[in-house]
């Protein structure tokens, strides 16, 4: 039996129209993303996907997405689980600066180790910077534990044990899966389910508000490596202006 998993990036956010890195904090969907989420509904409904349940991260980019794009397909009633594993990857003192200035400032080698290296994570964001994380009542339980900046290495480390424990049973279960997250944290998810390499990696990018569907075999792989975009024109074009951000 194939199980069925959808994996979709949250629509332009207000910061992504900005071109500054976002990171943990928590901003709204443009205009232009609520319109993509909406879209991406209505790709599940002409493909026939139809989710059982929705996987969202903690931050109001992912969780308004996914309810706008059930909405769109009628199925804003099915259960939610949320968890900030899901989260985009936290982007350290990088979050809330410019990615044009970052560049300008740093250089090329820089500014792409800090994006895509798999290893390398930003400097640390200091306790009670602007836009720190700290004191966020939805973080409360993690306490010391909460990261002060990742790497893609550190997603997929604290990723996986909620895909194991909470995604994997419904897929198991024979629910169809929506899981609503973002373009690092679906990075780190599409690398474990490919077989992607640490260097290959830093080549993928994830365009937002366009579901990508995967159909998994009984050992959870892929059965088309890569999956499939609902809509691979569009997918293929935004993919490339995300790799081109900052420039
Ligand atoms: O700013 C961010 O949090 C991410 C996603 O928007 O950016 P990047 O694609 O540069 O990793």
């Amino acid at each position: 039996m194939t199980a069925t998993l959808v994996l979709l990036r949250h629509g332009e956010s207000e910061w992504n129209a900005l071109n500054l890195f976002t990171g943990w904090v928590d901003v709204p969907l443009s205009e232009k993303g609520r319109t993509e989420a909406a879209r991406g509904g209505e790709l599940l409904v002409e493909a026939g996907v139809l989710p059982d349940v929705v996987h969202t991260s903690l931050l109001r980019r992912a969780i308004t997405t996914a309810h706008l794009a059930l909405d769109a397909a009628d199925r804003h009633w099915i259960d939610v689980r949320r968890s900030w594993r899901l989260n985009e990857r936290h982007y350290g003192a990088l979050q809330g600066k410019d990615k044009k200035q970052t560049l300008a400032e740093f250089g090329e080698e820089q500014f792409m180790l800090w994006r895509r290296s798999y290893d390398t994570p930003p400097p640390e964001i200091e306790q009670g910077a602007e836009f720190s994380q700290d004191g966020d009542p939805r973080y409360a339980a993690l306490g010391g534990d909460m990261p002060r900046t990742e790497c893609l290495k550190d997603v997929v480390a604290r990723m996986l044990p909620y895909w194991e424990e909470a995604v994997v049973p419904d897929l198991r279960a024979g629910k169809v899966v929506l899981l609503a997250a973002h373009g690092n944290s679906l990075r780190a998810l599409v690398k474990h389910l490919d077989g992607i390499s640490d260097e290959a990696i830093a080549g993928l990018n994830i365009p937002t508000g366009i579901p990508l569907l995967y159909r998994l075999d009984d050992e959870l792989r892929p059965v088309q490596p890569g999956g499939e975009y609902l809509d691979p024109q569009a997918a293929a074009a935004a993919a490339a202006a995300v790799a081109n951000q900052g420039r």
